[in-house]
């Protein structure tokens, strides 16, 4: 059962820079849960927030995905929708796509100009320009680290991120992120860094200390 949130804090989106959490299934395993998590986490201040969900149960989707687009907005925080394009499209929210998904071009025809297009560049410039050439709203790298939610991930190295400076897009960094390891990613050039066991891997009640604490640690905060 989803329940509808009151307003409690707004922020004012500035999506180009901080921490950026990624939903799981397996970690947030029902509708209350996610919620929860996610709430927690836009109040802790994310920049971003990305539905990522591998079941094929499209009406269960769809029911988290819109609950999660109502809380994004309450926070002024853009909602990515993981892989399905058609998704973002009935929503109104952005889409993150990899080299096994739909083109990046065809979603930003698709999306529109305003929609954020996220692209996964693993540890490749001409991927990454290819992103960019096709419309990508930033470019995302890794995984840096080890990582839990996804360890078969093809690893890349920081060095990358210093690289990627010159297609002037928000740069990204996933995989095995932690406080120590954020700080590191912004150091080599990250404007944001995405997470999932960092921001949910604690319990949907320390999502928003979690947030935090990563923001603090990466040089997040003002
Ligand atoms: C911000 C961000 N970066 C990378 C990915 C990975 O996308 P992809 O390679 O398509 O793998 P899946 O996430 O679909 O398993 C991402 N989702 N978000
Ligand atoms: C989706 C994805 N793509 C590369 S690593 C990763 C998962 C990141 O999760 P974690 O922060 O738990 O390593
Ligand atoms: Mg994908």
């Amino acid at each position: 059962m989803i329940c509808p949130h009151p307003v409690i804090e707004m922020h004012e989106s500035n999506w180009q820079r901080g921490v950026y959490a990624l939903t799981d299934a397996t970690l947030l395993p029902d509708d209350d849960t996610l919620l929860t998590a996610a709430e927690g986490a836009l109040r802790g201040g994310l920049a971003l927030l990305q539905y990522r969900d591998k079941s094929s149960d499209e009406a269960h989707r769809y029911r988290q995905a819109a609950a999660l687009a109502g809380l994004c907005r309450e926070f002024a925080t853009p909602l990515i929708i993981n892989d399905d394009v058609a998704l973002a499209a009935r929503l109104g929210v952005g889409v993150h796509l990899g080299q096994q998904d739909a083109a990046v071009a065809g979603a930003r025809e698709r999306l529109g100009p305003g929609v954020l297009v996220g692209a996964t560049c693993h540890g490749s410039l001409e991927l990454a320009a290819r992103a960019r050439r096709a419309g990508a709203s930033y470019l995302a790298f890794g995984r840096f680290f080890a990582s839990r939610t996804k360890p078969g991930a093809p690893p890349a190295e920081l060095s990358l991120l210093g690289e990627a400076a010159r297609f002037g897009l928000p740069r990204v960094a996933i995989g095995g992120i932690d406080g120590d390891r954020a700080a590191r990613a912004v150091a080599a050039g990250a404007d944001l860094v995405a997470v999932v066991h960092a921001v949910f891997g604690a319990g949907a009640a320390a999502s928003e200390a979690a947030v935090r604490e990563l923001r603090q640690r990466a040089g997040f905060t003002s």
